[in-house]
């Protein structure tokens, strides 16, 4: 590994630099340096279509054995190869997709003063950002984000959890449809992620509620993700090569392509399907299976026509639980114990999360002594293994 690279010690969105596409799309000349990628990340065009299995969500749970088998075979299978599924019949209603397609556009399509009025404060995770300006200083992702924590309701004592309330605290009493309606969404996802451990759990032959119980007091994240056209959409991405560092992702598509996974060694599209929510395994769950369950590479393109939106929620532990596999779990290969809160630090405050996160967490963990040894540690921990991040 080579020498340490420090990240800006102040991350702050310095007001006088704004993610602007509209006038970048615009300026006669290219597109900034820093958002271009290099050659061998660069968008490759007519990517093929990746096979993914369709699990019918309510089919499995009617306990008819025939969509039981079906449903944990296609989960199992898909899993233990690149990490990525569909669900179907799901249980979410169409009209809390449809509404929250709707309000995110509202919000993105807002003025820069109303959205900086979430503004994303360095080491935190949720709130708005434009393409990580003061956070990275190459590889810059093409597009804004804005992003809640969220704990079911009945397990949050601090309300820093819940959607709502951050929205009314940080945008006001105008945005109160808006926190409610992703509130409403984020509970959803919520309890439809708990449904789908379950189903995780019978595909790997363990107790059906042994992730459900682990999960239940769940601090998740509620990532929306607004990707601009770009007039170079052959240079830039609209999120990098990465993968997801959390448990389990529930991703909403819109209809405009752009998810892609790498698997068998080349970059392969998950379509758009209205009538389904893409699932993908994260880090954190891989290391729950011990590895035997995949956490897998994947990124997203932009276009110059049409922007193109996405809504991610992504399902954590609450934040001081130990990550370990269930004894049941043999092979594969063991992980160090980690807590949630020490992974979402390192990639929030100390690594930029790609495909070696995993790896490069479990050497920082090595460096900095046993599992919670966090007295002092802070210090050295800002500076990092070296990565793109500050490059
Ligand atoms: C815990 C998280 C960090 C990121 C959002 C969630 C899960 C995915 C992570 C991310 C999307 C991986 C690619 C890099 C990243 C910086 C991004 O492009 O947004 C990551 C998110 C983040 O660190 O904000
Ligand atoms: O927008 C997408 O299709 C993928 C986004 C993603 O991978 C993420 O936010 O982690
Ligand atoms: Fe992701």
């Amino acid at each position: 590994m080579e020498s340490i690279a420090k990240l800006p010690q102040t991350f702050k969105e310095n007001p006088s630099v704004i993610f602007d596409s509209t006038a970048l799309n615009h300026q006669p000349d290219q597109i900034p340096q820093q958002f271009v990628w290099p050659d061998h990340d660069k968008p490759s065009t007519n990517v093929p279509i990746l096979q993914v299995p369709i699990i019918d969500i309510a089919g499995f749970f009617s306990g008819d054995p025939f969509l039981v088998t079906e449903a944990t075979r296609l989960v199992s299978e898909a899993s233990k190869q690149h990490g990525f599924f569909l669900v179907t019949n799901h249980g979410v209603d169409e009209r809390l997709l449809s509404n929250a397609y709707m309000l995110m556009d509202t919000f993105f399509k807002s003025s820069t003063f109303e959205k900086e009025k979430a503004q994303r404060k360095w080491g935190e995770s949720s709130g708005y950002a434009s393409s990580f300006v003061g956070r990275f200083e190459t590889n810059l992702p093409w597009k804004e984000t804005l992003s809640f924590l969220f704990t079911p309701e009945e397990k949050n004592e601090n309300h820093a959890q819940n959607v709502n309330d951050f929205v009314l605290k940080t945008m006001g009493e105008d945005y109160k449809d808006f926190g409610r309606g992703f509130q409403e969404y984020a509970e959803a996802m919520s309890n439809l992620s708990l449904k789908i451990t379950e189903l995780l759990a019978m595909s790997l032959g363990i107790n059906r509620n042994h992730f459900k119980d682990f999960f239940e007091d769940n601090e998740s994240i509620l990532r929306l993700n607004y990707y601009p056209k770009c007039k170079q959409s052959d240079v830039v991405l609209g999120t990098g090569p990465h993968c997801d560092p959390t448990s389990l992702t529930i991703l909403q598509q819109d209809e405009v392509s752009g998810l892609q996974v790498f698997v068998d060694n080349k970059w392969q599209s998950i379509p758009p399907n209205a009538e389904a929510l893409v699932v993908n395994i994260g880090d954190t769950f891989m290391a729950l299976t011990n590895g035997i369950y995949k956490s897998c590479l994947h990124r997203a393109v932009v276009n110059s026509e049409i922007e193109r939106k996405s809504l991610a929620f992504f399902l954590c532990p609450k934040f001081d639980k130990v990550v370990k596999a269930p004894v049941e779990l043999k092979g594969g290969r063991a992980y160090p114990d980690f807590t949630w809160s020490m992974l979402l630090d390192f990639v929030t405050n100390h690594y930029r999360a790609d495909m070696n996160t995993l790896e490069e967490f479990t050497h920082w963990l090595k460096n900095r002594g046993s599992l919670g040894d966090g007295s002092g540690q802070k210090e050295e921990a800002i500076s990092v293994v070296a990565h793109k991040v500050a490059s």
